[in-house]
């Protein structure tokens, strides 16, 4: 199979940077159900954008390229061990391109690999079947959406919704929960892969697997279907939105798949992906390795609408939405000014900085000063060019409520003013930021394209040594626009929509599937 290596790029690349297009066509569903104007509609707005700039510049659609994660089925006495080199190679050989995020990190030193390769990663299943054709098929899900993956030991008492039983009433309270319990933390909105029974490792495994469904298709089994169908339904009315802003629309997709288990165990396992659904296949010549066929076609698929110039006008004309331009470094004055929903639009210098960086600079000093700072949570794709100097590919926010335990000390310590990530933080930082005189800032995550072009030179780097998603880099921004959720006056958006969500969650709690 000479050409396999470079089809398995191929793969990797277009999984990366091209949605397929049934995700699109579910983006371009939400996006015609939220009302104009709206910070959902506004968000998917950026979403669709971003999406478009990833194909045109063949850039990753995130910054977070994920596990990448191959389920292959081969003929009968195809070579697995030069098909899993190939794999390997193929992965560094993108990592080296920039097209994947060095993304593999020894769980013990904290080093990064570099290129993508270590004990565990990437993922490669193997399977044999009679067909004479390669089936390679790739899912490159975020840390961030997976660790929204969440597991139901049944029976037990769900928050909002009271006991789960041993049967399919309870699996739908342990659905719409785990829907709920992601709030907009994973990139919503989102896809769920449900998987029924198995034992803890391989309940996981089959709700990934469906992950590998056509979002379109229907399930054979009448009972499963019609509990896709009615999640789908049902996990709307939560208004949570994308991004956890609010809005109509939470979950894009359900597929749900069931497998015996043993008879005292009783799991439901969620796999949550975010909107940014980077799933693609080929189908192989056997003996060339050369593409037959893309699976989940990208070009028959939908562009999906980009920035509708009469809604952003429609959003500006709200009384209540401001927009305010912010050159760093930012006062005290000037971030006591912003309310919840309000526009903020960076011009200057900001660090990035995430969960290696804020638990070392609890008891170290900065490399730089951060007064009247802004801090990105973000772990950018970066490239350097042959003078040696960085650019940024792809740098959309990470999941903020992780530096939780850190960030309202370093707020303090340092006298940063602004934090931007994505998700919201929690009481104590709440907290922090009205004592300290902060604001916290949700960029749309996911949005990587969008913001690396607002990211226009790298002035330089600390904490080469934690691996390019952890260092702290030093960027110029111009234009970066994102929205105040959490003020200095202890306002929080996401408290309020967790509080609502679980409301309409209580709602759902009658028997539905007797
Ligand atoms: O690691 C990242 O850059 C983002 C992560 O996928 C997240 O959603 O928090
Ligand atoms: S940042 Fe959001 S879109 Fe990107 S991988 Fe994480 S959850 Fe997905």
């Amino acid at each position: 199979m000479k050409h396999f290596q470079e089809s398995v790029y191929k793969l990797i690349v277009e999984t990366s940077t091209n949605l397929p297009g049934d995700v699109r066509e579910a983006i371009n569903r939400a996006k015609a159900q939220e009302d104009s104007g709206t910070r959902a509609a506004l968000s998917l707005s950026t979403i669709a954008d971003n999406i478009e700039m990833a194909e045109c510049n063949v850039s990753p659609i995130c910054q977070d390229t994920g596990m990448p994660t191959f389920i292959i089925h081969v003929p009968v006495g195809a070579n697995q061990i030069v098909m899993k080199k190939q794999i390997l190679e193929a992965v560094s050989q993108a990592t080296k391109d920039s097209k994947l995020r060095p993304n593999s990190v020894d769980s013990l030193t904290g080093a990064n690999s570099g290129d993508n390769l270590g004990p565990g990663t990437p993922v490669i299943h193997f399977e044999q079947w009679e067909r004479n054709e390669v089936d390679v098929r790739l899912i490159l899900k975020g840390g961030g959406c997976e660790n929204k993956n969440i597991q139901y030991s049944l029976p037990a008492e769900l928050e909002g919704l009271g006991k789960a039983g041993r049967d399919l009433d309870g699996i739908r309270k342990c659905i719409l929960h785990a829907v709920y319990q992601a709030q907009g933390q994973g990139c919503s909105a989102g896809f769920i892969g449900v998987g029924i029974g198995g034992d803890r490792t391989t309940g996981y495994e089959l709700a990934k697997h469906q992950l590998f469904r056509r979002t379109d298709d229907v399930n054979p089994n009448e009972e499963l279907r019609q509990l896709e169908e009615y999640v789908l339904e049902n996990a709307n009315k939560l208004g949570i939105g994308t991004m956890g802003f609010g809005g109509q629309v939470t979950l894009l997709g359900c597929k749900v798949g069931v497998m015996n288990r043993l008879p005292a165990s009783f799991f439901v396992s969620v796999a949550y992906n975010c909107w940014a659904y980077r799933r693609q296949g080929v189908l192989l010549d056997p003996e060339t390795g050369e593409i037959r066929e893309w699976i989940y076609n990208s070009s028959t698929g939908e562009k999906v609408a980009v920035r509708d110039e009469a809604e952003v006008a429609a959003a500006a004309g709200q009384p209540e939405r401001r927009e305010i331009v912010l050159q760093t470094p930012i006062t005290e004055e000037q971030v006591r000014e912003l309310r919840v929903g309000d526009v903020v639009v960076i011009n200057g210098m900001m660090h990035t900085g995430r969960d290696a960086l804020h638990k070392y600079l609890m008891d170290h000093d900065s490399p730089v000063d951060l007064n009247g700072s802004v801090i990105y949570h973000c772990g950018p794709v970066m490239s350097k060019d042959e003078q040696g100097e960085w650019h940024v590919k792809a740098a959309g926010p990470t999941t903020s409520i992780r530096e939780e335990p850190y960030q309202g000390d370093i707020l303090k310590k340092f006298g940063i003013r602004a934090v931007i990530g994505k998700g919201g933080m929690g009481a104590k930082t709440l907290k922090a930021l009205q004592e300290h005189g902060a604001v916290y800032l949700n960029a749309i995550g996911g949005a990587a394209q969008y913001y690396a072009r607002c990211l226009k030179k790298v002035e330089g780097v600390d904490f080469m040594e934690f691996g390019v998603p952890e260092a702290m880099w030093h960027l110029q921004t111009e234009g970066f626009a994102a929205i105040v959720t959490m003020d200095s006056h202890g306002n929080s958006l996401h408290a309020d929509v967790e509080k609502h969500s679980l409301e309409k969650l209580s709602e759902l709690k009658e028997p539905v599937f007797q």
